[in-house]
């Protein structure tokens, strides 16, 4: 008969030379236990392959007191927050799950992730309160005993050798310093802090945690918590690896679409049929995501060994697939160009009429319509954002102070330009926002506020994977200057008039691979509809130090064209009127520069989305203001961690003068001229 666990699965069978390892581990452990001791690395080392080879063996249940036992040890051993500790605890899980008791997996691996979150100095994003947990809080008290007898100990070993008595005194510190020492070790402390591991040891130890995270709640069919930890998976993969080029990677994010597909079927079982929607965007989303990143590989390989024909028939067909893909996520400036050259290979080899070619041809005309005739990719504003504002630019550089308060743009030429742009171009650029000295204490403030970030991975129509936190302190430089700003450009610009408060600041940061979709930050239609709210102007400020290239690192801001029928008012030849085929094409991708700001009205004028960030290890830093008109906010703000229904009034004035105004210029189109289009891709709202 078969051998069998005792929950029935067949066990392997145990060659032998295996069961002889065992007998061996068992008496050595117990002896080594007996010469060093019952927490040294020699007994540990060997209780670790001993539940090691009993789990390969499939006795789970016999190695489960095995690693529980060892977990103790090395917690005490090494601390709570240490990659050793969490390593053997992952194995632990992986009994667990081994002998069906997923639930418990389950606690034992969240509780891993919430170490590897500590040993990284960041908070688990659960943990919003930003309070210690228990054992953290023990540990802390702990400690403290720990100094406390340290300190006495000193105090009282200093009034005895004042008194002359050395040797009493030298005795006297010697003692209660081992006292403070067991103190703080019998309560579970450790007494030399670990070395903090590097952000890729430390990502690989979260992949290890988070990966089979998400297979058990898949498996237990809690699939939005699968995809919220197979998108974990795929950053720390990232971060592990050195970027997206990892293939687990690319699974990951497939991985997570199948999550959310599987999501999506929940919802529409329960008449959630928006939810559904949502859910399938997503997938679509990330399953796009993953294929492009394996049809680029498939398209390189092809496209190095064109040399005949079928090769060069197969280059196309890779060609298509990559095409569609973009396409799918909404990037018509890479898949035009794609279409066309597989349309024109397959037109040479098959013939015009063949309907593969015909196909090719027809995706491909239907790209290059929707592109329209003169952008084929967005302009960059990268470095030099002169080339688009000149005469901005020219005053920042010309005219440093002469705002006074080290503001350029104080003074009434500069308001004026800033005005202007948004008018005809419907964004503008501020290089050199707060200057050199407020920009770094804005970047220590940010670096603070990382503390208390928390995900955005709720159930959003447009996919997003930054992480927020609303008002953290030391902003003040930015949100004095801005609504400064603001002031000054709502008495010139009569589209900005209607403002009067702004929401409380939202500080952003975007690692390896975040990315937040097409997107209008209010999306009214004609005053109304759900996703309607009062925000006039956006305003982002950007903290990253040192050189962000853009090409290589990502994130940029990408401006499209309006999503509105008429561009009517808008200044004759101004790039990206808004027209049928104009829709949905990008105009601009700003890079993330630091100390730069970019204002842009928030409705339907400026559809935008954050492209991912493409640099391992890269943090792009965004702090965003938005300035409101009249009305109230969406209750729902006041719910979730992606919104927030506070607002602050704007000054009547600028707290600092910003020396001699001019009349107010005439808005070239006012924003009741906009009126919008049905389409079959609508954009969502943030
Ligand atoms: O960070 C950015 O550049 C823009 C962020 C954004 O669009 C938003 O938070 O709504
Ligand atoms: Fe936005």
């Amino acid at each position: 008969m078969e051998p069998t666990s005792d929950q029935g699965r067949p066990t392997p069978v145990k060659s032998e030379e295996s069961q002889e390892r065992l007998r061996f581990l068992v008496v050595e452990a117990a002896r080594l236990r007996s010469e060093d001791g019952h927490d040294s690395e020699r007994v540990l080392d060997k209780m670790g392959e001993l539940g090691q080879m009993l789990c390969e063996l499939g006795q789970a249940c016999e190695a489960l007191p095995v690693f529980r036992k060892l977990a103790e040890s090395m917690q005490r051993l090494y601390g709570p927050h240490h990659l050793q500790t969490v390593g053997c605890l992952v194995s632990l899980a992986g009994c667990l799950a081994a002998s069906q008791d997923h639930a418990e997996a389950v606690v034992v691996l969240r509780d891993c992730r919430s170490r590897c979150f500590k040993m990284g100095a960041v908070l688990e994003p659960e943990d919003k309160s930003g309070a210690l947990t228990t054992s953290g809080k023990d540990r802390a008290a702990t400690q403290l005993l720990a100094r406390a007898i340290t300190a006495l100990s000193v105090l009282v070993a200093a009034v005895v050798a004042w008194l002359g008595y050395w040797q009493l005194a030298t005795c006297i510190v010697t003692t209660l310093t081992i006292l403070g020492t067991f103190a703080y070790r019998s309560k579970g402390g450790t007494v030399t802090e670990p070395e903090k591991p590097n952000t890729q040891t430390l990502s690989a130890a979260l992949l290890a945690v988070v990966e089979p995270l998400a297979q058990l709640n898949h498996g237990a069919k809690d699939f939005e918590g699968a995809a919220a930890y197979f998108h974990e998976t795929a950053l720390s993969t990232a971060a592990a690896y050195g970027g997206t080029g990892h293939p687990r990677y690319a699974v990951a994010l497939c991985s997570e679409g199948r999550s959310w597909m599987e999501r999506s079927v929940q919802l529409r079982e329960g008449s959630d049929h928006i939810g559904a929607v949502a859910c399938v965007r997503r997938a679509e989303q990330r399953l796009c995501e993953a294929s492009i990143l394996q049809q680029r590989g498939l398209h390189d390989a092809a496209a190095a060994s064109r040399s005949n024909e079928g090769a060069e028939l197969a280059y196309a067909k890779t060609q298509l697939n990559l095409a569609t893909c973009y396409h799918l996520l909404d990037q018509t400036a890479q898949a035009a160009p794609l279409f066309a050259t597989s349309a024109e290979i397959m037109e040479r080899h098959l013939g015009p009429e063949d309907p593969r070619a015909r196909q090719a041809r027809e995706a491909a005309s239907a790209a290059a319509s929707r592109l329209g005739k003169e952008v084929a990719e967005p302009m960059l504003v990268a470095d030099d954002p002169g080339a688009l504002f000149p005469r901005l630019e020219a005053l920042r550089c010309t005219e440093p102070l002469a705002g006074g308060a080290g503001a350029w743009w104080r003074s009434a030429a500069a308001v004026a330009e800033v005005a202007a742009s948004l008018e005809k171009r419907r964004f503008a650029v501020l290089d050199g926002f707060v200057g050199a000295e407020a920009a770094a204490t804005l970047r220590a403030a940010c670096l603070a506020a990382t503390g208390s970030l928390l995900p955005t991975c709720e159930r959003t129509l447009v996919p997003r994977s930054d992480e927020v936190a609303w008002e953290p302190s030391g902003f003040e430089p930015l949100t004095e200057r801005a609504d400064d700003l603001l002031v000054l450009l709502r008495a010139r610009c009569p589209q900005l008039a209607a403002i009067t408060s702004r929401q409380r600041l939202m500080f952003a940061r975007y690692r390896t691979g975040a990315h937040f979709g097409r997107h209008v930050d209010n999306n009214c239609v004609r005053g109304h509809g759900p996703q309607c709210n009062p925000r006039v102007l956006t305003a982002v400020y950007y903290m990253q130090d040192g050189q962000w290239d853009a090409r290589a690192d990502g994130g940029c801001l990408r401006l499209y064209a309006p999503d509105c029928a008429d561009g009517a008012g808008a200044d004759a030849g101004t790039v990206g009127a808004a027209t049928e085929t104009g829709r949905g094409v990008a105009l601009y991708d700003v890079a993330p520069v630091g100390d730069r700001l970019v204002l842009f009205f928030s409705d339907q004028r400026c559809p935008h989305e954050v492209l991912p960030v493409l640099r391992a290890g890269a943090e792009r830093f965004a702090a965003t203001l938005w300035y409101m008109g009249g009305g109230t906010v969406p209750e729902f703000w006041g719910k979730i961690a992606t919104h927030d229904s506070s607002l602050v009034p704007l000054p009547s004035a600028p707290r600092e003068s910003a020396g001699g105004c001019s009349p107010p210029v005439a808005a070239v189109c006012s924003s009741s001229s906009w009126s919008v289009v049905s389409s079959d891709r609508a954009s969502g709202v943030e």
